[in-house]
């Protein structure tokens, strides 16, 4: 049986949820699922806004058979050719023969990637700016490349003042019969999956998404409809405000994230001992994490969050312990930036950790270190307070 919801008079929601995937590109867990979303307008022609994953696509060709209810698809428009949000194309090319598909010059090339079509004559190729028209509606387009995507545009419904932004504003989560922003608690419910999306998947381009943002504030925008997660038509100036400090890195907590990896407990140790002094100096923002038990993507996501960091690993086979590397690798390919970072290693013969740990987030951009070469030697001592408290001193007046 199909379902829908109408966003507009005009356009309706004909999506689903995915809630048995366990990791997102293969990669990231999601607990709380994840939706495709795809919107169709039905105007004196009918146009569909990309399509969805193939783990929906029988639920997804349904809903649209319902929607259109008997008439044809005219037109379809491709935002995004990444497979969660292009799956079905060549199955609606077979339904609907006469349909023509609006995208921009390097959309097609990536269909030819993907599928093996013939397109003569079915193709729409779009720019920057150009428009065209479904009858009532107006559809502007607006290239966003590199957000995440090369090819990715987004589609601009002058007429109704709709933004079809491909995968900007988009989050993990499935969808429980609400699709609005106004329908959920997005702060309480969602905004941690929408930072652990945004900075994992698109945190990179922030630069990027800064350009789209500007092209964006020229538009009257009423409605924001995402490939993933809900349909803003409310409050947008604090999705907007989101993207504008995820994409600049700025950090939204005044606080410390303490990420550490620990064997036998003593960095951990050494972590715990420097939480509470923190703490009794007045700190209250502070989030730890045993890195072994917390996936990188929720530490990226932190990493984005927080003003500082307290990064603590011991030394590996002349190494940083790999869970560590890991993360540190991760931060740099997603351009975390402009963080205060503290760095404890540990090591019972030849502590190289804090160095090694040091050296790469030196090559990070605009990160002040406030450590140098702090090492525990297996475990933290009585000898080593003064040197604890100090860089607690240090880290107190640079967060409060
Ligand atoms: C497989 C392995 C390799 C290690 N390699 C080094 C090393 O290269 N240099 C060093 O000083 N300590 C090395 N260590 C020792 C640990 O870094 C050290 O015992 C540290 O205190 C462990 O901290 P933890 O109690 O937080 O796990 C190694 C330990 C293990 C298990």
């Amino acid at each position: 049986m199909y379902y829908f919801r109408k966003v507009t008079d005009d356009l309706y929601w004909v999506g689903g949820n995915d809630r048995r995937l366990e990791l997102f590109e293969n990669l990231f867990p999601i607990p709380n699922g994840v939706s495709y979303n795809s919107y169709l307008l039905m105007d004196e022609k009918t146009v569909l806004f990309d399509t969805v994953d193939t783990s929906i696509g029988r639920q997804f060709l349904e809903n649209i058979e319902a929607v259109l209810d008997g008439r044809s698809l005219d037109y379809l428009v491709i935002n995004h050719m990444e497979p969660d949000h292009c799956s079905l194309i060549d199955e609606l090319v077979i339904r609907h023969p006469d349909m023509k598909i609006i995208g921009n010059a390097k959309t097609f090339p990536m269909i030819g990637q993907f599928y093996d079509l013939d397109l003569e004559g079915k193709t729409v190729t779009v720019k920057e700016g150009e428009t065209f028209s479904s009858g009532k509606h107006t559809l502007h387009f607006v290239m966003a490349p590199m957000v995440h995507w090369p090819e990715v545009m987004m589609t601009y419904d002058e007429t109704d003042k709709v933004l079809f932004s491909a995968d900007a504003f988009g989050t993990f989560g499935a969808m429980n019969g609400t699709i609005f922003n106004d329908e959920i608690d997005f702060d309480r419910d969602w905004l941690d999956d929408a930072r652990r999306y945004y900075t994992n998947i698109v945190g990179k381009y922030g630069v990027q998404v800064q350009n789209v943002l500007k092209k964006a504030s020229a538009l009257d925008i009423q409605y924001i409809c995402p490939l993933h997660g809900p349909v803003w038509r409310s409050n947008l100036a604090y999705l907007l405000e989101k993207y504008n400090t995820w994409s600049t890195y700025k950090p939204e907590m005044q606080g410390v994230m303490i990420a550490y990896a620990s064997m036998y407990g003593n960095t951990e140790n050494a972590v715990n001992v420097l939480a509470v002094k923190l703490a009794d100096a007045g700190v209250k923002e502070i989030k730890m994490h045993d890195i072994s038990r917390t996936h990188v993507s929720q530490l990226i996501s932190d990493s984005f969050k927080y003003s500082h960091l307290v990064l603590a690993a011991p030394t590996y086979n002349g190494g940083i312990y790999p869970v560590m590397a890991n993360y540190l690798d991760d931060m740099k390919a997603l351009s975390v930036q402009g963080r205060t970072v503290a760095v404890l290693g540990n090591g019972s013969w030849a502590p190289m950790s804090a160095k090694q740990m040091e050296a790469k987030i030196s090559e990070m951009k605009n990160m002040t270190l406030l450590t140098d070469n702090f090492a525990v030697k297996s475990a933290l001592k009585g000898t080593q307070m003064s040197e604890l408290d100090a860089l607690v001193e240090k880290l107190v007046e640079s967060i409060l």
